[in-house]
């Protein structure tokens, strides 16, 4: 299969309006003692495609993705490691205007990143026009003190053409210290955007241990992963309304026993969500199954329940409950 290349048959100063160095040195990779290491935030619009570049860029699937919007509802850390560097990508929930509580949280949980990292990735989706969107998140990523890239992601889906609007456009809102344009699902790039991301990192410690990596506890990856199932395979405004919780976790003879409970807002979606003789539940079940088997590495039972929570997204103390507040 011939390798993806979006930019073949541009002229080497269109390339190098693509991928370039604006001006301020990285400080460029440590010497041979000093050990490298740093966060950074991968923040943007929601489906910008930030959990797919972090999945992408650890090599594993651990962030759960979906075409659905505002699919990350928890702040996770990522790490990735390179000869001598330690890298910790913190994937956020993407920056919308919030229509409820649950959104305002989500959005505070994705801006206390910006203030606090080494590297701020924004990204910016290649096919979609930058909009206002766009221009809201630039504004509070302008005022970081941290190092900041500019992702163009989704390049297979546009052409060259548009992908230098974009970046015309882009900085048009904002100065940034370097510009990459890569395709997450194809991996182009993706290599060059961990490198260009340790170039920028400090001297640093080891901030997770060599057997670590991700800062997600295992409730947390059995809730997310259900959940994106259930986004997988609902529409409208069900996916929104879903919140999961693992609330049981037991491993006997080599076999992990799962209990998950899949909060909706009202009756009907209950229904949709169980499906006819239970089919759908089932489908997600199995699903989710095949995920936490390969991420624990043992055969998994899982067991689902629904629960109807009415309004669940406008009450501090559901969201908190179910892991979705800010400061979790
Ligand atoms: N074609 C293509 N699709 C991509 C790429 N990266 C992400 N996507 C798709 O874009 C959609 C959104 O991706 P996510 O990674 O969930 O986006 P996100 O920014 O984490 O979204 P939120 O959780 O809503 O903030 C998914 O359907 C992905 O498969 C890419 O490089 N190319």
């Amino acid at each position: 299969m011939d390798e993806f290349d979006p930019f073949e048959g541009m002229t080497d100063d269109e390339l190098d309006a693509m991928v370039s160095d604006l001006g301020s040195e990285p400080d460029g990779f440590a010497g041979e003692d000093g050990f490298r290491s740093g966060f950074v935030a991968l923040v943007g619009r929601p489906n910008a495609g930030k959990s797919t570049l972090m999945n992408a860029c650890m090599g594993t699937k651990m962030a759960i993705t979906s075409p659905v919007a505002q699919t990350t509802r928890r702040r996770m850390r990522g790490v990735v490691r390179r000869e001598g560097v330690q890298i910790v990508f913190v994937d956020t929930p993407g920056l919308h205007k919030p229509h409820d509580s649950l959104g305002s949280e989500l959005n505070k949980s994705a801006l206390a990143e910006l203030g606090d990292v080494d590297v701020l990735c924004f990204l910016i989706d290649a096919s979609q026009p930058i909009g206002r969107g766009d221009a809201w998140v630039a504004e509070r990523v302008a005022k970081s003190p941290a190092k900041r890239i500019l992702v163009l992601t989704k390049a297979d889906l546009a052409s060259p053409e548009r992908v230098l609007e974009q970046i015309s456009a882009a900085r048009e809102l904002c100065e940034f210290d370097d510009v990459i344009v890569l395709s997450a699902t194809e991996r182009f790039n993706v290599d060059s955007f961990i490198d260009l991301v340790a170039s920028y990192l400090p001297e640093g410690p080891k901030w997770f241990p060599d057997t670590m990596s991700t800062d997600a506890s295992d409730d947390t990856i059995v809730a997310e992963f259900v959940r994106e199932k259930l986004l997988m395979r609902t529409r409208e405004e069900v996916p929104h309304s879903v919140g999961v919780i693992c609330d049981s976790m037991e491993r006997r003879r080599g076999v992990l026993h799962v209990h998950a409970v899949i909060y909706v807002e009202r009756e009907g979606q209950k229904g949709i969500i169980i499906g006819k003789k239970g089919e759908m539940l089932k489908h997600v079940g199995i699903d989710a199954r095949r995920d936490l088997e390969r991420i624990f590495g043992c055969k998994v039972f899982l067991e689902l329940e629904v629960r109807v929570k009415p309004n669940w997204r406008e009450d501090a103390r559901e969201i908190r409950r179910l892991g979705y507040a800010a400061d979790e």
